[in-house]
């Protein structure tokens, strides 16, 4: 029987563009903290997470309680941290709107532990997720607003990206690279008359492209039906218009247009109320706070049987999360929709090169035995140098962004 012997975590920076979103410009560096666990044979399996302190610290706490629990107890795994969080006072279940604790934490060790039974079965994570039911698992071109550079910073290359003219530049530039056939507009940073034209230009430019917006709850409930209505039949779905449960259902009831979130059901205790006010019609999964692979494959059941649609979500990340995520979609039959990544906006990485590729918009899924990635030492220990030089040290996983000059753009504003 193999057993956790002992983890390392290791919290990383890594190059970010000047993107925009509802909250600011993204920072120059993004951070995650990569999850090490090692077995007593000598085997290490991978996960990946958020840096924020706050969750540092649970992810540690967590730590000291994981030797010598059965890299197969995955049981065994939920149960020590739920003991471990409750015990620390925190609120455990998906209070309104908030995400729960117990699966944010338990995520990366999760997959981990997948990670470590596929290289002790020598078969991949999706084998253990219930087989492929796709070999290749496509993704969003996913399209910010961005500026050229960093305040002080050099030009990248994709360029600055402030109106519909540079939104199409930037979308093209992506499609010819990765060969994307959908395509995500993060918005609710101009007003939405300007979003939505933006829209319409790239329905113009890519007519055979799925369509997507997403404001982040920047948008009142009139503004939201009012949008869409106007990109009815251009978009695929609309992405969180306007906060809460309450208020998307008052959208949905006066739309076609059928309405996604990553905002207001983020939690299993969130679900139930969604689906009685028929508040959404898709949901973005995300496995970093639906508690890894397997609770994520839960979320995917419920939805399939309320019919709900399912898709997924994606923060700034590295190989690590793509590979899971890549393993997580080819293995859930109703994740119908290209799933959501910022891996090409990403110029540093902790895996080695090779296994992770987009090829017309789809990655393969790694064939080898657990996740399929290796970790590049090197770069990692250059990224962590690079956190603990980059001088962003986040309290909390929502305030990753700088908050840009109000003058700027209107995006203080709700529209
Ligand atoms: O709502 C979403 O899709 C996200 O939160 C994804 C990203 O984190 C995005 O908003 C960002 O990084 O600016």
């Amino acid at each position: 029987m193999s057993k956790v012997a002992r983890i390392e975590l290791t919290p990383v920076a890594f190059a970010d563009p000047p993107l925009l979103n509802v909250v600011g410009v993204h920072e120059p560096y993004a951070l995650r903290t990569i999850v090490q666990v090692w077995t007593d044979d000598g085997l290490v399996g991978l996960g990946e997470t958020y840096a924020s302190d706050d969750h540092l610290l649970r992810l540690k706490a967590v730590a000291d309680v994981l030797p010598g629990l059965d890299v197969f107890d995955l049981n065994g795994l939920r149960r020590r941290v739920r003991d471990v969080l409750i015990s620390a006072g925190a609120q455990v279940g998906g209070m309104l709107n908030l995400q729960d604790p117990v699966d944010v934490v338990l995520s990366p060790y999760e997959v981990a532990l997948l990670d470590l039974q596929g290289k002790l079965l020598d078969r991949p994570v999706v084998d253990l997720l219930g087989g492929a039911v796709r070999d290749e698992v496509p993704f969003s071109a996913y399209l910010f607003y961005k500026w050229g550079a960093h305040p002080g910073g050099e030009a990248d290359a994709w360029g600055e990206a402030l109106d519909p003219d540079g939104i199409v530049r930037q979308a093209r530039k992506m499609i010819d690279e990765y060969g994307f056939t959908a395509i995500k507009l993060k918005g609710g940073v101009f007003p939405p008359g300007q979003e939505a034209e933006a829209v319409h230009a790239l329905a113009k430019a890519f007519p055979e492209h799925m369509l997507r917006i997403d404001p982040n709850c920047a948008w009142t409930v009139e503004t939201s039906v009012r949008v869409a209505r106007e990109l009815t039949g251009v978009l695929e779905y609309l992405e969180d218009p306007t906060p809460g449960i309450d208020a998307m259902a008052a959208v949905a009831r006066q739309t076609e247009l059928p309405l996604a979130t990553n905002m207001c059901v983020i939690a299993f205790a969130h679900l139930k109320p969604a689906v009685l006010a028929d508040a959404v019609q898709v949901v973005l999964s995300d496995h970093h706070y639906w508690g890894g692979l397997r609770r994520s494959q839960l979320l995917a059941g419920i939805c399939d049987t309320f019919g709900t649609g399912l898709s997924m979500h994606s923060n700034s990340h590295l190989g690590i999360s793509l590979a899971a995520m890549t393993h997580l979609a080819a293995a859930t039959p109703n994740l119908t929709y290209a799933c959501d990544t910022h891996y090409p906006w990403k110029t540093e990485d902790v895996v080695k090169p090779g296994v992770l590729a987009f090829e017309s918009g789809s990655v393969r899924v790694p064939r080898g035995p657990g996740l399929g990635v290796e970790l590049d030492v090197d770069a990692l220990g250059a990224l962590h140098e690079q956190y603990l030089a980059c001088g962003i040290r986040k309290r909390d996983d929502t305030t990753y962004m700088r908050t840009i000059d109000p003058g700027f753009s209107p995006n203080t504003a709700r529209w």
